[in-house]
């Protein structure tokens, strides 16, 4: 499966932007010289040099804000953007619609936690415009009915890049976002072995990108981004507290994570934004992504595929904290309503502004064989069990979140054990994959 996957994916290629700049037109400088002929033969030749080498930049698909593999996806992919139709429905989808509420941009808004949080704000009257570049790390046909449904909840989702800066600063300059979500990232553990790059360009480059905009933008909004509950590495200190140890990751992906928390203190630290970065631990749920344990276990226990289930050394249980979506909802919405004010304006400082971290966990680990023998319970299928070494490739053996913090900062209480939360996920699966019981021996539906 990931032979298929893109070298760099996703990284669509956006048009360039479709306002203008007013430079000075050349002949206004080449008529100052009119009376030297030399001269002015030398300056419209400069100028033509200079325009060609600009032009050149401008339009090659390796500008600074695309990786070099994102080229190969050729601009005829990118959906346009711009223009009075496009500014109107950007702005109604950001309108707030009731009093006191919030204008939220969330980037990775086609995404699993992104199409929940987008509903809920939509729910109650927020304002919410959503951003996603609907790569193909997983299905993009799971992305697109995830924006089908936040279209008939009111929610636009421009089709763009987080790496777009210019697209960024015309969304800020449309709507003055009161707060960002930033969920778009790459994702996955494991996957980070196979192309690091695609790490880096989104977690790394991609939040720069998102932060730069958020300073600039007048006025500054909050930040509220999603970190993860890798970043603990190989803490054995449990359950893992936002005070112990984050120094020790153990694969790129907690890195480029980890990285994010460290950029967030300096964009707090000298442009005064308030960031709050939220450790989720393994969020699982309808709508869910594909790439996840639960969910290919559950594709591959309907056509009997043998699935892999990872032991520690010494037959050691490997566990997670497993979150369920609604309890992940609950947490990020209070963020927003608890994220503080940034205290910039136009890219200057202009005193202390909050930067917090949170875990949103369900505080209660499940080995990951009782998680099969739930599904195999939901699903009235047995499982084809290997029971297998856990590979080297970023995994730790356990997590277990202490919500303490968000218990007290947030009022977060999640409430929706693994039992309950894998019923409504397998409904839903069975519901989105129709074929799925019947069609044994075949994965073709995912
Ligand atoms: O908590 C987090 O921050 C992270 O949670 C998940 O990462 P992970 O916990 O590794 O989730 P899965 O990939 O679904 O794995 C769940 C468990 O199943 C195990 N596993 C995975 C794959 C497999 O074939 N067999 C197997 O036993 C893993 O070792 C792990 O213990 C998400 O995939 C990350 O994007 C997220 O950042």
């Amino acid at each position: 499966m990931m032979d298929n996957l893109p070298s760099t994916p996703g990284k669509f290629k956006v048009d360039k932007p479709q306002y203008h700049h007013h430079h000075h037109h050349p002949r206004q400088l080449i008529l100052r010289w009119h009376h030297s002929p030399l001269l002015s033969k030398l300056v419209v030749w400069s100028i033509l040099a200079i325009a060609s080498l600009l032009a050149f930049f401008l339009l090659s698909p390796t500008t600074p804000n695309s990786s070099s593999t994102s080229g190969r996806r050729s601009l005829r992919n990118a959906a346009p953007w711009g223009g009075p139709a496009w500014e109107k429905r950007v702005r109604s989808s950001a309108r707030v619609r009731r009093p006191g509420g919030i204008s939220v941009l969330v980037t990775g808004a086609a995404g699993f936690v992104g199409t929940h949080v987008s509903t809920a704000l939509k729910r109650r009257g927020d304002g919410v415009l959503g951003l996603d570049n609907f790569n193909d790390y997983y299905d993009p046909s799971l992305k697109r009915a995830r924006q089908a449904l936040l279209s008939r909840a009111g929610v636009f989702v421009v089709e763009g890049d987080v790496n777009d800066g210019p697209l960024l600063h015309k969304l800020f300059d449309v709507v003055p976002f009161t707060h960002v979500m930033h969920l778009a990232a790459q994702a996955g553990v494991r996957y980070a072995m196979t192309n690091p790059s695609s790490y880096v360009h989104s977690n790394v480059a991609g939040l720069v990108s998102v932060l730069e905009a958020a300073k600039s933008a007048d006025p500054q909004p909050a930040v509220v981004w999603a970190s993860s509950s890798s970043v603990y590495g190989l803490n054995s200190h449990v359950p893992f507290s936002e005070v112990d140890r984050t120094d020790r990751p153990a694969s790129l992906y907690a890195a480029t994570k980890k990285a994010g928390e460290e950029i967030a203190h300096v964009y707090n630290h000298i442009y005064g934004l308030a960031i709050t970065g939220l450790r989720f631990f393994t969020v699982y749920g309808p709508w869910g992504r594909p790439d996840m344990a639960y969910f290919f276990f559950t594709r591959d226990i309907l056509c009997s595929k043998p699935i892999s289930i990872f032991e520690g050394p010494n037959h050691a249980t490997v566990a997670r904290d497993f979150t369920y979506i609604d309890d992940i909802v609950s947490g990020c919405l209070a963020s927003l309503d608890n994220a503080g004010k940034s205290t910039g304006s136009g890219g200057k400082k202009r005193g202390s502004a909050p930067l917090r971290v949170y875990n949103l966990g369900n505080t209660s680990p499940v080995s990951v064989s009782h998680l099969v023998s739930i599904l195999e319970q939901l699903l009235k299928v047995k499982a084809v069990r290997n029971v297998v070494k856990m590979p080297r490739n970023g995994d730790v053996q356990f997590t277990h979140a202490n919500i303490s913090l968000a218990q007290r900062g947030l009022g977060y209480h999640p409430t929706t054990d693994l039992n309950t939360g894998l019923k409504k996920f397998v409904r839903w699966y069975l519901d989105y994959y129709p074929t799925s019981s019947s069609k044994k021996g075949s994965s073709s539906a995912i």
